[in-house]
């Protein structure tokens, strides 16, 4: 009995033993699969409500110890919802496959890009991109071309800069140019003086747009001065012609009223001598007769000389009227001829470059012009130079713009002073002069012309007292059959480049 007992005791111990095995390993599949539920809540958390609540359901059942049976339709939805997650993942990435590409297509058209960055980009778009498997993968290829991105920034905003900087010095040259035309007087000349110094020393294109608005202001000015001016005396002369208007509308009341006065005089002396005549004729003596004329004669001679009297006022009435007006047209004329000088004076400085006082280009291109027809009918020999100052730009920038001033002003009188009355010579713009040679043929102009440029070459110079050499550069052509104005200047500017590039300080002739 004893003996079975052992048995059973035995066989129940191995019966509970083998439980506890099965009990272990099933806990630790438990634990695995709540370990693996737990990972995989963790991971798509966020990605779909759905999912979440199922995987919450899914930890909780295995905590409270479902029967295993039992996960299986929740397994089943779990796996329906991922399957669908899957399926937008893959779209999400092939949308930022697509973004990525664009994106990089679009960095490549960028100008300006340095050459590694645009090698780097080549081979991300090419290689890379195309070996991505998930969306992680995009983190390090997104982070590089963000970093490509802000080196094509970086060279875009360096370029407009650099753009800016390569605008300036022929907006610069040309707002010069503007500012050497305006001639204004007093404290209008002041300021452009002082634009002109700021234009040459500034580098940068927003000065320029200051200098730029400043001359506009200044013109304005001057022309809302003019108009006042043009205005004041539209007003005065309206003035003086409604006062003449008055002196004659007067001096003809006063004749009218003198001519009332006159005809009941006349009327009177009429009767008079209408009287006496009839008294006259009916008088019976001498002595009778006598009376009677020495009385009516009397009163006659009265109204005779109250006549002369009234003609006489009459008569100094007018003359002083007449004065009167004579003076109001006297000073209309006065104001009308000081005007017309002032218009003369102003087309003459319009004409005039503010600078050196030498003609300016407008005046040029007019008298070219006019020279260009006599030609056309005449054909007589005109040579054409065009001058240049060598390396004045340096005289700026060693000696400063006022010592550039100083010099085109001593170069201008220089040429003025060396070439002959019938010469017409112009500031062309900047240190660009213009001659006109009438008359002379291009065998001959070579000495004069040489004369010109040793001229300035010998005009001593010295800034920070130091003896400075300036020397010119000649371009000479002469008229030719067919030329227009445009061809013969074209000509006489290649000969002047051509000297420019053999070394300057010369004199070279286009035929
Ligand atoms: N002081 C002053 N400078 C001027 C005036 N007008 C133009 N300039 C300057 O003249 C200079 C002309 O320079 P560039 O055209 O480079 O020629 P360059 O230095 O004379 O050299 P080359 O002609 O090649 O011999 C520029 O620096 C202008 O700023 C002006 O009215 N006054």
């Amino acid at each position: 009995m004893s003996q079975q007992i052992e048995v059973l005791n035995k066989k129940l111990k191995q019966a509970i033993e083998s439980r506890m095995v099965i009990e272990h390993a099933r806990k630790q599949q438990v634990d695995t699969l709540t370990h693996f539920s737990a990972k995989l809540s963790l991971s798509c958390k966020g990605m779909d409500i759905e999912l979440d609540n199922r995987l919450a359901k899914f930890r909780s059942a295995l905590a409270k110890g479902v029967d295993f049976e039992m996960f299986a339709p929740l397994i089943d939805e779990v796996l329906t919802l991922l399957k669908g997650q899957e399926a937008l993942q893959s779209a999400h990435q092939r949308e930022l496959y697509n973004s990525v590409q664009d994106a990089g297509k679009q960095l490549q058209k960028t100008k300006g890009l340095p050459d590694d960055a645009r090698r780097t980009l080549r081979h991300l778009l090419d290689h890379e991109l195309n070996q991505v498997q998930s969306n992680r993968d995009f983190i390090p290829i997104l982070n590089r071309l963000v970093t490509i991105y802000h080196q094509a920034l970086h060279a875009k905003l360096t370029l407009t800069d650099s753009k800016q900087a390569s605008l300036q010095p022929s907006l610069a040259k040309e707002l010069l140019n503007l500012a050497n035309d305006l001639v204004f007087e007093d404290e209008a000349a002041e300021q452009v003086k002082t634009i002109k110094n700021n234009i040459s020393e500034t580098d940068t294109v927003d000065d320029l747009l200051v200098s730029a608005i400043e001359i506009i202001r200044i013109i304005a000015g001057n022309i809302s001065k003019e108009r006042q001016s043009a205005q004041s005396f539209l007003v005065s002369l309206n003035q003086t012609l409604e006062e003449l208007h008055h002196s004659i509308v007067s001096t003809s009341k006063h004749s009218q009223s003198m001519g009332a006065e006159f005809d009941a005089l006349n009327k009177r002396i009429e009767s008079k001598i209408n009287n006496l005549t009839s008294q006259t004729q009916n008088a019976t003596s001498i002595s009778s007769l006598k009376a009677l004329v020495d009385n009516e004669l009397k009163s006659l001679s009265q109204d005779l000389i109250e006549k002369e009297r009234l003609e006489q006022e009459d008569r100094q009435a007018l003359i002083s009227s007449f004065n009167e007006i004579n003076q109001r047209i006297g000073s209309l004329e006065g104001k009308l001829s000081k005007y017309k000088k002032r218009l003369h004076e102003q087309r003459f400085k319009s004409l005039l470059d503010g600078l050196t006082k030498l003609p300016n280009r407008a005046a040029f291109d007019e008298r070219f012009n006019h020279e260009f027809h006599l030609f056309a009918v005449q054909e007589s020999d005109m040579t054409l130079v065009v001058i240049d100052v060598d390396h004045f730009k340096s005289i700026n920038d060693k000696y400063g713009h006022s010592a550039g001033d100083k010099t085109l002003q001593v170069i201008a009188k220089a040429l003025q002073m060396s070439i002959r009355k019938s010469d017409f010579i112009a500031r062309y713009g900047g240190e660009e002069f213009v001659l006109l040679m009438p008359g002379m043929s291009l065998e001959h102009a070579s000495q004069p012309l040489e004369k010109l440029r040793k001229a300035v070459k010998g005009i001593p110079f010295k800034f920070k007292n130091k003896q400075v050499e300036i020397t010119i550069s000649l371009g000479v052509t002469q008229f030719k059959k067919g030329d227009t104005p445009l061809s013969a200047f074209d000509r006489a500017d290649d000969a002047l480049y051509k000297a420019k590039n053999t070394g300057r300080d010369r004199i070279c002739i286009s035929k």
